[in-house]
């Protein structure tokens, strides 16, 4: 970790969904709109116990349209006291769609496919999976969340780069404001959608992307300069010890 020197504009808290029926069923997810476990329930909980202790307290959030990033902030910003504060939501901020391979079972498609492909599907930057029929049962056309979304917006997969080129429209017309207006902010959403956002942060490149995960339910705390380049490069997890722990995990799922 690097850190540069310069005032601070802004303070920027990522928050991952925590643990979802199909993270513990170990299937691909994607925009298929599954609610928290128990588990993941308590790791929310947690998460904003977290903030509270370390007196990181958001005056806005922002969420996708999906159950498990929304709950996750009700319950963390709850457990912080929180509750009350200013919500924005928006489809950008979304899981990675993942394409026919939603519904999928993790290690399954790995024994099948093999680990170059599973790999090149689950991290390459420019590798979407193959598109998922708009008759499968967990396609999302016919979803009333999205039936204002125009048509040639709305994805039937994605890779990394397709989430970082329609997320970034929502963080620079709707998350940059709020952090130079010297808000807290917090961003409840996905592993995947996350890191496209810590991708652009971080400037990180198209290949050392692969090899970063985000833990479910830990805030990681970004504190950004004026010019929106973070002060500490990967930011700063507030429970580091459990974040690397987690992050291994989900590294090594289908295995
Ligand atoms: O299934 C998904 O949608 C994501 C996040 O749970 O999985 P992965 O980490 O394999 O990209």
């Amino acid at each position: 970790m690097t850190a540069s020197e310069g005032p601070t504009v802004g303070t920027l808290v990522l928050l991952r969904h925590g643990e979802s029926d199909w993270n513990a069923k170990n299937l691909f997810t994607g925009w298929v709109d599954v609610d928290l476990t128990a588990k993941g329930e308590g790791e929310a909980r947690r998460g904003g116990e977290l903030l509270r202790e370390h007196s990181l307290l958001p005056d806005v959030v922002h969420t996708s349209v999906m159950r498990r990033a929304i709950r996750t902030a009700e319950l963390a910003l709850n457990a912080a006291d929180r509750h009350w504060i200013a919500v924005r939501r928006s489809w950008r901020l979304n899981e990675r769609h993942y394409g026919a391979l939603q519904g999928k079972n993790k290690k399954q498609t790995l024994d099948e496919y093999g680990e170059e492909q599973f790999m090149l599907w689950r991290r390459s930057y420019d590798t979407p999976p193959p598109p998922i029929d708009d008759n499968d049962e967990w396609s999302q056309v016919g979803d009333p969340r999205y039936a204002l979304l125009p048509t040639e917006l709305m994805p039937r997969t994605e890779c990394l780069k397709d989430v970082v080129e329609r997320m970034l429209p929502y963080w620079y017309d709707s998350i940059v404001p709020d952090i130079l207006a010297g808000r807290t902010v917090l961003v409840a959403a996905h592993g995947n959608s996350l890191r496209a956002l810590v991708k652009h942060l971080d400037q990180i490149s198209d290949e050392a992307i692969a090899k970063l995960n985000i833990p479910t339910g830990i805030p990681l705390r970004y504190d950004l300069d004026p010019q929106l380049r973070p002060l500490t490069l990967g930011g700063t997890y507030l429970d580091p010890t459990a974040a690397k722990e987690a992050a291994a995990a989900v590294a090594n799922q289908g295995r």
